[in-house]
């Protein structure tokens, strides 16, 4: 899984590798060729303005003007001034063509910003939003030089960034701002550019394709995992019944249905494959749990949030079976997330996160972070940049989906999938992490028009995929 940096930790890696030899202005001069490069292949047109800032994302500007010019571009840097830091100045004594002050260049159909990177760290000011807008506007191609400026590297804030990007050149490893909402749709394209950072490590990282063991042979049911989902009051079975199918879709050998006898006939009627289990009380529940063939249970789709839906999650978090806890599990426990520290896998979405942790500071990595410690639990914090972290520091963020999972159902199906992983044996955060990524990708091979019950018949084809 590729690392994400925050600017403290890009820094960091920075500073060891000039001390292990390398002079920041050959790291600079190694991010400027290769922006220009990458700028070169994309198409940028010949004419072309960089606006450059008086840090060391301007620097790079400096030298992505030298590049583009020996490849035949027509090329103006805007600078920002004064020059403030020494190796900018170095690369802007070696930049020989035109350099205009704010307001003199004319717009040309090429534009980069290397007004701001990683230093940003207050709103844009005004002259400076101007003379981005007046030269990127209009541009027909947009290129951000390790990230748009008016964008907050850690939190992906938008800081008054007047425009979309086409293409974002980053150095070294991604950034949060790369990969987190709002900023994320300011960057367009992104590429990483190898600047000979060596290898770099972090706790948070971006989402793959996960490693599923491969089927065995010679399999009885019970051995791929056996599920139970809970379902809650009569006419409200829905979403169990969604969690219950994606869990076998996703590969457990047996899925359940845990409802009460007045919710039978509708469960009934509606189902086939998954098995159902008439509980007509708590201790019955509890009964059933005690059965060591269950590898996870899902709570909370349709639950219901009455004192018969509550007795039911107390019943299920004092088992010792693995617990995926969405939806009305969180309503239950809203501002006790101590509550689900028995649980696995918490799913909850953005509205959930707050109902259950309140306004956390920081980006949505650092919140579910946050979480996860507090709850000490694996998070999962639903979005189109869904973020998993675990209670020991670590984050994983995918933005392998679709806005189509958007949509009524689709969280019940996540829940269903992570517990079908967790009975197959694997661990809550490696269920979360590929879970999430099978549930995006089966998101984006649905598309426009998909609903939450074309989600579990979509997920053989992703598991195919994977093998
Ligand atoms: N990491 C790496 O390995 C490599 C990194 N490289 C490059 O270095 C870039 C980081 O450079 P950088 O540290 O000089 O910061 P940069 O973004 O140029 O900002 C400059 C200064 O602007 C200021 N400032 C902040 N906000 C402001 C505002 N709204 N309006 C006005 N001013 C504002 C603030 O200074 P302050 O005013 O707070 O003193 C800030 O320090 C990085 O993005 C990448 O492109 C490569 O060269 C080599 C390899
Ligand atoms: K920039």
């Amino acid at each position: 899984m590729r690392p994400i940096l925050t600017a403290a930790a890009m820094r960091a890696v920075e500073r060891r590798v000039i001390d292990a030899g390398t002079p920041s202005l050959e790291l600079m001069e190694r991010a400027g060729a290769s922006a220009a490069v990458a700028a070169w292949r994309f198409g940028l047109p010949r004419e072309v303005n960089i606006l450059c800032g008086t840090g060391n994302n301007g620097g790079d500007g400096y030298v992505v003007a030298r590049h583009l010019a020996e490849r035949g571009h027509d090329v103006r840097v805007i600078a920002a001034a004064p020059l403030r830091s020494a190796d900018a100045r170095a690369m802007s004594a070696r930049w020989a063509g035109p350099v205009l002050a704010y307001g003199e260049a004319k717009p040309a159909a090429g534009f980069i910003d290397a007004l701001f990177g990683i230093g940003l760290d207050r709103p844009l000011e005004v002259g400076d939003v101007a003379e981005l807008q007046r030269l990127g506007a209009n541009a027909r191609t947009r290129i951000a030089i390790d990230l748009p400026s008016g964008v907050g590297s850690d939190d992906g804030a938008l800081f008054g960034v007047p425009f979309v990007f086409d293409l974002t050149v980053t150095f070294g490893a991604n950034k949060p701002a790369h990969i987190i909402e709002p900023a994320r749709s300011c960057c367009g394209r992104v590429v990483v550019a190898d600047i000979g950072l060596g290898a770099i490590d972090s706790k948070t990282r971006c989402n793959a394709p996960p490693r599923l063991r491969a089927a065995v042979a010679d399999v009885h049911k019970y051995e791929r995992g056996s599920v139970i989902v809970i379902a809650g009051p009569a006419g409200a079975g829905g979403a169990a019944r969604l969690a219950a199918r994606a869990a076998l879709r996703a590969g457990a050998g047996l899925a359940t249905l845990a409802c009460q006898p007045l919710a039978l006939p509708e469960n009934a009627a509606r189902l086939d494959a998954v098995m159902l289990r008439v509980t007509p009380d708590v201790a019955a529940l509890a009964r059933v749990l005690t059965d060591r063939r269950i590898g996870a249970v899902v709570i909370g789709p349709g639950l219901g949030q009455d004192a018969a839906a509550k007795a039911k999650l107390a019943a299920v978090l004092a088992s010792e079976v693995a617990t995926v806890c969405d939806a009305d599990a969180f309503t239950l426990c809203a501002g006790e997330p101590e509550a689900l520290r028995n649980a696995a896998v918490l799913t909850p979405h953005e509205g959930e996160f707050v109902r259950m942790f309140g306004n956390l500071p920081g980006s949505r990595i650092d919140r579910a972070l946050a979480a996860a410690a507090r709850a000490g639990t694996v998070v999962v914090l639903k979005g189109p940049d869904t973020v998993i972290a675990a209670p020991d520091g670590r984050a994983v963020v995918n933005t392998h989906a679709s806005p189509a999972l958007a949509t009524a159902g689709s969280g019940d199906v996540l829940a269903g999938i992570i517990a079908g992983l967790l009975a197959q044996g694997m661990a809550p955060f490696d269920a979360a992490c590929a879970g999430v990524w099978i549930h995006g990708d089966a998101g984006l091979r649905g598309g426009t028009g998909l609903i939450a019950e074309d989600l579990p018949e979509l997920l053989p084809a992703v598991l195919q995929g994977l093998a």
